[in-house]
């Protein structure tokens, strides 16, 4: 068992970012996983160096319940099972345990929590009214996910990790995978010699795509043993990691069976994605994301625009279709695969400029060679967020609304203080629960210039 025996008794506070609860004991704060504030509970003390600044814990028993705990929909991840079995939970789905009104709740005092702390901003004077659900939301919020990421442990099961831990847990059903991911029953391939599975399936009716990542260059073994077994129709490919081999850190998509790519169809627009490229997790999220940058942009004709870490172009086609002929849509992705992609995706619209490379260093680039300026921006980071050098870039760029969609509170809130800094007013905050029974939540931040 890999918990230690560590047992203590601990009321919880208030939430923190990264799905923890803060507790105090002897005057050290501890982060605690599983828990809802305001419960008295017994956590196993994990990293509880005695130097450690703080220390981190997990609820293993629950003496006075919140009113918001309900059962968790996946054994696998109800932390309180696991402790009875002598297990660590599964990870990815560490808000199972909260009413869904709840979650939506705690993650509205995180985000004005970071806000506040890391950017000096209240959101309720910026719009911010709490954190919504996409529409057409499940009323469970299950089977969402249209890309899952699988380990594989030791014995070749498909597995996922712990929280912060190597520990590998074999899985079968994932509820919060979409069905068609489920119905493919990945936990009976045999998957000795693979190092990672990655599925995708599209919103059309073609079937999946599976990614089967092995570590040397032979398709002809494992992957193609695990591929052979899948139902009927399923594409499959293979990817061999070579460290360092590509920008990204990932080789070159090998077919197996049937196709590399998907289809997706967001909007009226149709995109072609390969298999281990970029695409809004949520089955939900691409509509709502694309309804929330257009309504913020009001893009007009002739106009010119950048969308940044564009992916395949999510963003890049209505709004490229919206400026028209006589506009430029600059479109800024840096994994080579998926902006790839993005070329696919944009090649009958004349006006989108396709440039693969990172924005810090693109962005100005791109504007000083065609000695242009922007109207708007629409970005879309990961999680790290923009920074400070694309920050910059964005504002010499003669932007004047940036619609800042944001996988991340605190890097939102960072980035905020210095677009704000540098002469821009926050006009607009919605934030939509595209992650539900995680501790994530998805921004859709308005800027424009004073
Ligand atoms: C959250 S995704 C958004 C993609 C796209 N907007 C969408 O919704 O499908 C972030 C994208 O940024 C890319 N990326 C990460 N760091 C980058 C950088 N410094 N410059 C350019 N692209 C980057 C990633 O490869 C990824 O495709």
């Amino acid at each position: 068992m890999s918990m230690q025996e560590n047992i203590i008794t601990v009321r919880l506070e208030a939430p923190a970012h990264g799905g923890h609860v803060v507790a105090r004991h002897d005057g050290r704060v501890i982060f605690v996983r599983h828990g809802i504030p305001g419960e008295l509970v017994s956590i196993a003390v994990r990293d509880d160096a005695e130097k450690a600044r703080f220390w981190r814990g997990d609820v293993v028993e629950v003496l006075e319940p919140s009113e918001h705990r309900v059962p968790h929909f996946w054994p696998l991840a109800d932390a309180l099972a696991s402790a009875s079995r002598g297990v660590l939970p599964v990870g990815g789905a560490e808000f199972g345990h909260i009413a869904l009104a709840a979650q939506r709740e705690i993650k509205g005092q995180i985000f004005l929590e970071q806000m506040q702390r890391l950017g000096g901003i209240d959101a309720t004077e910026h719009g911010f009214t709490g954190v919504r659900a996409p529409e057409g939301e499940a009323a469970d919020a299950l089977g969402w996910r249209t890309r899952m990421a699988y380990a594989v442990d030791s014995k070749g099961r498909l597995a996922m990790n712990a929280f912060r831990s190597d520990e590998q847990i074999p899985v079968k059903e994932m509820p919060l995978a979409h069905p068609k991911i489920n119905d493919l029953r990945l936990w009976e391939l045999p998957l000795a010699g693979i190092s990672r599975v990655e599925v995708a399936v599209g919103s059309g009716a073609e079937e999946p795509v599976l990614v089967l990542f092995i570590e040397d260059g032979s398709i002809a073994g494992a992957a193609g043993r695990a591929a052979k077994r899948l139902p009927e129709g399923t594409n499959a490919a293979a990817l061999t990691q070579v460290a360092g081999s590509v920008a990204d850190g990932r080789g070159a998509l090998q077919r197996l069976r049937g196709r590399t790519w998907l289809t997706e169809t967001v909007a009226g627009h149709d995109y072609r994605i390969t298999g281990e490229g970029f695409w809004q997790i949520h089955r939900l999220a691409p509509a709502a994301l694309i309804e929330r940058v257009m309504a913020q942009l009001e893009p007009s004709y002739g106009s010119r625009i950048a969308d940044l870490y564009a992916g395949a172009g999510l963003f890049s086609a209505p709004l490229a279709k919206a400026v028209g002929d006589d506009g430029m849509l600059l479109s800024i992705e840096g994994a080579p695969g998926t902006s790839k992609d993005a070329l696919k995706n944009l090649r009958e619209l004349p006006q989108a400029v396709i440039s693969q490379g990172r924005v810090e260093k693109t962005l100005s680039r791109e504007l000083n060679t065609r000695k242009t300026k922007l109207d708007s921006i629409v970005l879309d980071p990961p999680r790290t967020g923009a920074g400070k050098i694309a920050v910059s870039a964005m504002v010499r760029s003669g932007a004047k609304k940036i619609s800042y969609v944001s996988c991340d509170p605190a890097s939102f809130a960072r980035d905020t203080a210095d677009l704000l800094a540098a002469g821009f007013r926050l006009s607009e905050i919605d934030v939509i629960d595209l992650y539900p029974h995680t501790h994530h939540m998805e921004t859709v931040g308005l800027f424009i210039r004073n």
